[in-house]
């Protein structure tokens, strides 16, 4: 519906106010914080802690007010008697009146969820599009949808601003989409925080950004219960990450812990995973159990009674001994590190007992303290204790029962010799993601090292100090005695410093206990892994965002219900997304065709838009000679447009050398290609992304059984615009007979 110049400046003259607001509340948290920072609480702990807990308040509050520069304001809705403005976040003027509603505020729904059918009170809701401070348009929605036949369609909000967002050009980062949200997306948003959540969608149904959206408005709805525990965002790549790690910022919400499985075991950062056998073998739920057992081998008898030296005395310590003292220690149900514990005190009182029953009478009570010091520093005792319990860490289990083959036998006894052989690595330090459930599985079996955590201590000590030489040197520099204090100053480094945001303490402490936990790509989740995310999570919170049809991992799902029962029984819920935003629909229906030859069951999304292109088959001798030229062609139509080739790992190397050869240095891998015209990725890597071109190479070539096809379609899948397909000999068997038929 076309409005009239006068509404136009009417709406820009709500516009200017609603950003002179802005500045003046931004101008405001920088002077108070300007102000806290300069003040000296002095010595007093709970004085500084208040000044702190200021500053921050005052910092996340600036970094608020910044973040929501663009499309501050973005939607209107009108009811019979007054209009409200829907934005990033809320405003009040000085009187309280409110100038502006938070989108994630219950007043706001309306905007969302409104259709012809229930128009919750709402005679009228506007978008309003806007290009740095400057109104560019406005769409008004028609509310009567009626005249719309199409069903996928009868549901969308806004929807000339919509199909507008969707055919904007990519830019190789994702937006979030506040100002579009779908009624099917915003119901998921707002649900609740408790419990599991399930959002099963096709490809582009919009699942990343619900699960975005989400995370910010549970930062909204409940930030006194979950902020101070954050929320931790789970998404299968690195260059997933990249490409949606703006998303959060802009909404204006910085609480959020974003990981890669590979990154959820602190310490390990690792992209690489085992080949398909393997993984399958490590992400099998039975691995907890061979962990299990490999930590109670590592509690070992002796094969004799030993004599040990203690001073100029000796003392016998029996198998009897060991073996009872090893029954104690694994009662109290620890850790093995903690367990250890009781474990050496019993045995050094046993040891010191037997040395004053050999002194007899002649001992001296008074001297018990002494001799056990003497007794729990003499070599032999310490060589023989730890022998039987060794402190461990997880890398070293689970380094260990890789390299021997017998600790492995003996902890996994039904794996057969040719599958022990795969566990045995070239470089003991190189995890692979498939590892990082084990080394998350194992400490928790070992619990903490006390002899580490003296180490982890005395390295604290000496940041502190440290940090309190630079304040030092600063106010040497700066001329500030007197001023402020060496340490008050040191404080404000250490709580201004990255290391000590919510979200970095929080990411580096494998025992943080998130307030909610959502992951994207969820189906590619092993049993193992499942075990560690949902440790990071003990309420149990979570959102589960994925697409049973897209698993290409060799533990990964293939029904919701199988992944989840044997961990969460029947407490979770799954929602359905249908309506796919991104991949247009002649696209689309050769992606469908070639998952459901071999995934007949599985439910795929309605495309909104047609799309102007088919999807081009291309059989040539030599793909990759071929390259360099389709390149060029694919970048002229696509006119700016970001283009990715996707492919099978060896074939991508080619494509990389050959295009380099040709001269192209706008080519980026993996992670680095999301800044880049071409992105070069496997399938795998390309799992989450989007481009306004695919070309896909070599299908027949990833194309190995279920999980192939699974590649193939999440190739296909990756495209707004354009889908080019090149082969040589052969197409996966469904692609073939699609491409028979057109
Ligand atoms: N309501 C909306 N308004 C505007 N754009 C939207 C909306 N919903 C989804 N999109 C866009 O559609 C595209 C696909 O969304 P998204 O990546 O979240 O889908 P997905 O379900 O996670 O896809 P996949 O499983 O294929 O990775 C993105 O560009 C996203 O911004």
């Amino acid at each position: 519906m076309s409005v009239g110049d006068d509404e136009k400046q009417c709406e820009q003259r709500h516009l200017d106010l609603l950003y002179a607001r802005l500045d003046e509340l931004r101008r405001e948290a920088a002077a108070n914080l300007g102000a806290v920072r300069l003040s000296d609480p002095g010595g007093n702990q709970q004085a500084r802690s208040e000044r702190d807990a200021f500053a921050t308040l005052y910092e996340d509050q600036l970094a608020r007010l910044n973040s929501v520069e663009e499309q501050l304001c973005f939607g209107r809705i009108d009811d019979l008697s007054h209009a409200s403005y829907i934005g990033r976040i809320g405003m009040s003027d000085d009187n309280s009146e409110q100038l502006l509603i938070d989108w994630r505020a219950p007043a706001a729904e309306p905007f969302y969820q409104a259709t012809a059918r229930t128009p919750l009170g709402l005679v009228r809701r506007r978008h309003l599009v806007t290009k740095a401070r400057e109104l560019i348009g406005i769409e008004d929605d028609v509310l009567d949808l009626s005249a719309l036949d199409d069903t996928a369609r009868a549901e969308l909000s806004g929807e000339g601003a919509l199909i507008a967002a969707l055919d904007s050009a990519r830019t190789g980062r994702m937006d979030d989409i506040v100002a579009t949200i779908q009624a099917e997306q915003d119901t998921i948003i707002r649900g609740p925080l408790a419990g599991v959540l399930v959002v099963q969608g096709g490809p582009g149904t919009g699942k990343t950004a619900v699960a975005l959206h989400r995370a910010a408005f549970l930062l909204y709805k409940y930030r006194e219960r979950i902020a101070g525990s954050g929320v931790l965002l789970i998404g299968p790549t690195t260059a997933f990450l990249k490409y949606i790690g703006q998303v959060l910022p802009s909404l204006g919400e910085t609480g959020a812990v974003l990981s890669t499985p590979g990154q959820l075991f602190p310490g390990v950062d690792t992209d690489v995973h085992d080949g398909d056998e393997l993984a399958a073998l490590k992400g099998d739920a039975l691995m907890a159990r061979a962990l299990r057992k490999a930590a109670a081998d590592r509690q070992r008898l002796p094969e004799r009674d030993q004599v040990l030296a203690v001073d100029s005395r000796t003392v016998t310590l029996t198998v009897a001994d060991v073996r009872s003292a090893r029954d104690r220690a694994r009662r109290t149900g620890k850790p093995h590190n903690e367990a250890r514990t009781t474990f050496v005190k019993t045995l050094l009182r046993k040891l010191t007992d037997r040395i004053i029953a050999q002194i007899g009478e002649t001992f001296d009570e008074g001297d018990r303290a002494e001799l056990l010091t003497d007794v729990r520093s003499a070599r032999d005792v310490r060589v023989a204790l730890n022998l039987a319990w060794m402190p461990l860490t997880p890398e070293k289990l689970l380094g260990d029962l890789y390299a021997l083959p017998h600790l492995l036998e003996s902890a996994a006894s039904w794996l057969t010799p040719g599958q022990r052989e795969l566990f045995r690595r070239a470089d003991p330090h190189a995890w692979t993601v498939e590892d990082v459930p084990l080394l998350d599985e194992a400490a928790e079996l070992l619990g903490d090292d006390p002899s580490a955590r003296q180490r982890e201590d005395a390295v604290r000590r000496e940041q502190d100090a440290k940090e309190l030489a630079f304040a030092e040197s600063v106010i040497d520099m700066t001329g500030q005695h007197g001023y402020v204090s060496a340490d008050t100053l040191s404080g404000r480094f250490a709580d201004t410093g990255p290391a000590r945001t919510t979200a970095e303490r929080a990411a580096a402490d494998r025992t943080w206990a998130y307030g909610h936990v959502v992951v994207d790509e969820a189906q590619e989740l092993s049993p193992m892994m499942w075990r560690t995310v949902l440790r990071r999570v003990p309420s149990k919170s979570m959102t589960l965002v994925g697409d049973i049809a897209q698993t290409s991992a060799a533990a990964g799902a293939t029904s919701w219900h199988d992944a989840l029962r044997p961990l969460l029984g029947d407490r979770w819920n799954v929602e359905e997304l249908t309506i796919n935003y991104r991949t247009p629909r002649q696209i689309m229906d050769a992606a469908t065709a070639m998952i459901r030859s071999v995934r007949p069951d599985v439910s795929v999304p309605s495309s909104v838009r047609e799309g102007r292109w088919p999807p081009i088959f291309t059989k040539v001798g030599d793909p990759i000679a071929e390259l360099p030229g389709l390149i060029d062609d694919e970048l002229a139509l696509l006119d700016g447009g970001r283009l990715a080739v996707i492919g099978p790992g060896g074939v991508i190397d080619a494509a990389a050398d050959a295009l380099t050869s040709a001269g192209r240095t706008d080519i980026g891998r993996g992670p680095a290609g999301l800044d880049a015209d071409v992105a070069l990725l496997r399938a795998d890597q390309a799992k989450g992304l989007e481009f306004d071109g695919v070309v896909v190479l070599e299908p027949g070539l990833i194309d190995k059984g279920v999980h192939g096809i699974s590649d193939v379609y999440v190739a296909m899948t990756r495209p707004t615009r354009r889908l080019v397909i090149v082969y040589s000999e052969a197409l996966p068997d469904a692609l073939a007979q699609r491409n028979a038929r057109s």
